[in-house]
């Protein structure tokens, strides 16, 4: 299996040491040829207006688009879920592909990032330490959004089917759990 990190900007790094630990292949995906080489993406986390220009720039979002439609795993995360959602702030998202509704920035300016401790019964994790970076909020979620955990009520962590979004950075803690669960996907 072949894991591509979209390594275009943001936190594409901080997964290496996890997928080392799983001892699952990965490639940094930057260009649409990078794309067409995996079997499933982690979108990181990072900013992403600049992620959204580069996809653009490097004519990527077509392919990323179908590549995600005709079923390979994905994982989004923070700006990554922000990238995957259907709409964002009232707008359309940029890969259409999650049926959720997220706003940007909703939790504060970086200042305001902390860790939250919350519970992931399918995970069997409880009391994590959710980073969360500027997070983005999901506002609300269709019918075939799962949601695996809460941290005061807000969704943090949704699956919809082989698609899956955590809005935290479970790469930045030393436990592979999320990363185990994403092959596995
Ligand atoms: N940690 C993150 O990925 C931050 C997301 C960033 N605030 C954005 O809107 O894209």
């Amino acid at each position: 299996m072949n894991v591509g990190l979209l390594g275009l900007q943001g936190a594409f790094l901080d997964h290496i040491r996890h997928l080392k630990t799983l001892n699952a292949d990965y490639t940094i995906v930057r260009d649409s040829k990078g794309l067409e080489k995996i079997d499933r993406l982690i979108i990181p986390g990072g900013e992403s207006t600049v992620m959204m220009k580069f996809l653009t720039l490097f004519h990527m979002t077509g392919l990323l688009q179908k590549r995600i439609d005709q079923g390979m795993p994905v994982w989004g995360i923070c700006a990554g879920s922000i990238l995957l959602a259907k709409k964002q702030d009232n707008k359309n998202g940029i890969l259409n592909a999650l049926e959720i509704k997220v706003q940007r920035n909703a939790y504060g300016r970086q200042a305001a990032s902390e860790q939250k401790n919350i519970d992931i019964p399918i995970l069997q994790r409880f009391d994590f330490p959710a980073l969360f970076i500027r997070a983005p909020r999901i506002v609300s979620c269709e019918n075939r959004v799962e949601v695996m955990a809460r941290s005061d009520n807000d969704p943090v962590f949704i699956r919809q089917e082989y698609i899956m979004a955590t809005t935290f950075h479970p790469e930045l803690t030393d436990d592979p759990v999320f990363h185990e669960y994403f092959l596995n996907l």
